[in-house]
């Protein structure tokens, strides 16, 4: 039987923390549609005249602070990912990975899986939850890529999964293990998600729905309540609410004990190491907060990795 193919594909990170590269990395990521829908002939200007002059030189200042030697957090956590869940398929499937914005590009990625004879391919974009800034981009980036191809693979795309028992189960697993292992007992549980822009919610995104689904399921399995907040406000419009940065520092001047977990992303990343673990937990502390911690994403964790076989294993077994 033709092999099958898989590629896991998250969103992309810069491959130096410098600014140049940085650059390179935000007018690819920045100047998809999905992303900011603002007309072209109005963002572009607004893109190369004021935001890549001056955001690539502060963002590097970000991923130095945790840049590690494998490289950025996000590109190092899914290549240990393609590896283990390569490990666990064995012959079952050839795994590989791609960033929709950056390097390893995605349409190099699916030529190399064709060329290795892969003639199915399933494509799981690394979101719990459906966003078109996100979900959607990968797929355009797929199809337009297929559309180049004379001899196109057949192709499955991993559902998102935003209240699968699998990926609930996993987060409880690893929250339960991460609360146990503090010095200290926190009362409060924040779960942050990458915001967007409100008006994303009224056109009919379900990406706020799922991750409150998430959040509540979470709060179900874990019989404590969990609090929402949403990240990483970007330009001037409004954006979903409670911010995290405001939240965190509500609960800094309320004295209470927190810890925070970011289960939007499968893998740490800038957003999680740097805006959470880093820039949250300072403003939690000038607001006069105490205990914080922050709890890691599954990246390749025996819980994360169990979930993303039986996610995926589920979707192969269509082709087996
Ligand atoms: C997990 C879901 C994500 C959604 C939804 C999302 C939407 C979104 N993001 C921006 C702008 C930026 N995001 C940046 C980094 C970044 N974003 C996500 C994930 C989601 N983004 C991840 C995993 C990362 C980290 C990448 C890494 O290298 O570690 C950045 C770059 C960093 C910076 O300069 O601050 C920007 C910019 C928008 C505008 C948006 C939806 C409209
Ligand atoms: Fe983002
Ligand atoms: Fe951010």
């Amino acid at each position: 039987m033709p092999c099958i193919g898989v590629l896991l594909v998250n969103l992309g990170t810069p491959d130096a923390p410098t600014a140049s590269a940085v650059r390179r990395y935000l007018a690819q990521f920045l100047s998809d549609a999905r992303v900011v829908e603002i007309p072209a002939l109005l963002w572009q200007p607004i893109l190369r005249g004021a935001i890549l002059p001056t955001r690539p030189r502060k963002s590097a200042e970000a991923y130095a602070q945790i840049w590690t030697d494998e490289g950025s957090p996000l590109a190092a956590i899914t290549r240990r990912q393609t590896a283990a869940l390569q490990d666990t398929l064995g012959e079952t499937a050839r795994v590989a990975h791609a960033m929709r914005y950056g390097a390893p590009a995605i349409g190099p990625a699916i030529d190399a899986l064709m060329a290795a004879g892969c003639r199915r391919i399933l494509i799981a974009p690394l979101y719990p939850q459906y966003c078109a800034a996100t979900t959607a981009t990968v797929v355009d980036a797929v199809t337009a890529h297929l559309a180049t191809l004379r001899w196109q693979p057949a192709l499955r795309f991993l559902p998102p999964y935003p209240a699968d028992p699998a990926y609930i189960g996993a987060l409880k697993a690893s929250v339960t293990a991460g609360l146990a292992a503090l010095d200290f007992v926190p009362d409060t549980l924040v779960a942050s998600f990458h915001g967007m822009p409100e008006r994303t919610r009224a056109l009919g995104d379900p990406y706020h729905d799922q991750c409150r689904a998430t959040a509540r399921l979470l709060a179900e399995a874990l019989g404590r309540p969990v609090e929402v907040a949403f990240q990483s406000r970007f330009g001037r419009a409004k954006w979903l609410e409670p911010a995290t940065d405001a939240t965190l520092a509500r609960l800094g001047r309320e004295g209470r004990d927190v810890a925070v977990i970011a289960p939007g992303f499968a893998a740490d990343c800038l957003e999680t190491l740097e805006e959470l673990a880093i820039r949250g937990k300072a403003g939690f502390a000038a607001a006069g907060g105490r205990h914080f911690a922050y709890l890691p994403c599954l990246n390749d964790s025996a819980a994360g990795m169990t979930m993303l076989e039986a996610l995926i294993g589920r979707e192969l077994a269509g082709w087996l």
